[in-house]
């Protein structure tokens, strides 16, 4: 048995947020049936209105696409520490260990970020760890999720009643698109909760700054969502399913009725948790700006008008907890 002194906590983990075990497991979280559209879009439109947050099953992605990538991933993970740092550091693409962003966030999490935007995505030579296998699994995955996301945007512009048709669903998954890809890996981490009650942050509390995030992870827990009312919740795991996460981009764009949802990463002390996130972002060039039909009559925005370029950098001078939104509202 493997004994934690006290000392090795303060030391070793020192650089590490903790936060107070949560034993709750939330049941609350909307589940979205993808294969009934119509009621799908309703049930779409609450969840991102009341939680920013949504489970989607029956989806029709092939679990076969989603096993050959976890299993890649697994096997990239485990390589030896020199060879995965000859990918890296991650900047903000490529493999990054426990550093988070450039501005000295940390948390007990590898990972590997990629562009989906075609020339960034081909620059293999720049990633020597990362198998030709892996390449392959990833971009099968990033279409067909991408395609799934595409079509939970014209189901929220259709219920919404907003149009042109496309004018959501158009702004990821193209060419242009600036989508960007992350395989995230918790190593199972030591047992503070025993100890003191506390656990180990592996990825700290944020919103995603883009549209809409897709997440899928292996059958491990530690997602938790920010509620409403101010308390974590704790996303029961479901490798068999997709969570999406309203992101800033899609607050703005709906001048605040959708709220981008705070959700942080929870490590485990016995299992260790791979997880996989599509973040699906608009062309750098784009406005991002409440959609037109959307607004009622003399309703003003709520936020200055700002490009995508423009708020990722501001983004990346921030760090993870910051509310990036903030510097953009409107003062009334
Ligand atoms: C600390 C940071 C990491 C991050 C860039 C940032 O400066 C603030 C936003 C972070 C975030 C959160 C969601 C995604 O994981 C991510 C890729 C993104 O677009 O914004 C990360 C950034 C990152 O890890 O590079
Ligand atoms: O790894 C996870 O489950 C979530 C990570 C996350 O929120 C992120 O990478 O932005
Ligand atoms: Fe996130």
């Amino acid at each position: 048995m493997v004994v934690l002194s006290k000392k090795v906590v303060h030391t070793d983990l020192a650089n590490f947020q903790t936060c107070k075990s949560t034993t709750d497991i939330f049941t609350g979280v909307p589940v979205v049936d993808m294969s009934d559209a119509i009621t799908a879009k309703k049930l779409i439109v609450e969840a991102c209105r009341e939680f920013g947050f949504f489970k989607a099953v029956n989806h029709g992605i092939s679990p076969e696409l989603v096993a050959v990538l976890e299993s890649e991933a697994v096997d990239f993970f485990a390589l030896p520490q020199q060879e995965k740092d000859r990918s890296g550091p991650a900047s903000p693409f490529g493999y990054g260990n426990t550093r988070i962003g450039p501005n000295g966030d940390t948390g007990w999490v590898e990972y590997l970020l990629l562009s989906t935007r075609p020339g960034l995505m081909l620059h293999k030579p720049h990633f020597p760890a990362i198998s030709e296998n892996l390449w392959f699994a990833a971009g099968e995955y990033i279409s067909a999720v991408a395609k799934m996301l595409k079509g939970v945007l014209e189901m929220i512009s259709g219920e919404l009643g907003i149009g042109p048709r496309g004018c959501l669903s158009g702004l990821v998954g193209d060419e242009k698109s600036d989508s960007c890809f992350r395989l995230n890996h918790y190593r199972p981490c030591p047992n503070l909760e025993a100890l003191s009650g506390w656990n180990l942050i592996g990825f700290g509390e944020h919103t995603d700054p883009q549209i809409m995030s897709v997440l899928r992870s292996c059958n491990a827990p530690g997602l938790e969502i920010r509620l409403q009312n101010g308390s974590w919740a704790s996303v029961p795991s479901d490798q068999t399913s997709f969570f999406f996460s309203v992101g800033d981009s899609l607050q703005v764009m709906t001048n605040g009725r959708f709220k981008s949802v705070k959700h942080r990463v929870v490590t485990n002390c016995l299992k260790s948790r791979v997880s996989m996130i599509y973040f699906g972002g608009p062309p750098l060039d784009e406005k991002i700006v409440p959609l037109c039909s959307l607004m009622e009559e003399g309703e003003e925005s709520l936020y200055e008008e700002f490009t995508w370029s423009e708020y990722k950098k501001s983004a990346y001078n921030s760090n993870l907890g910051d509310d990036r939104l903030k510097l953009f509202e409107k003062i009334k």
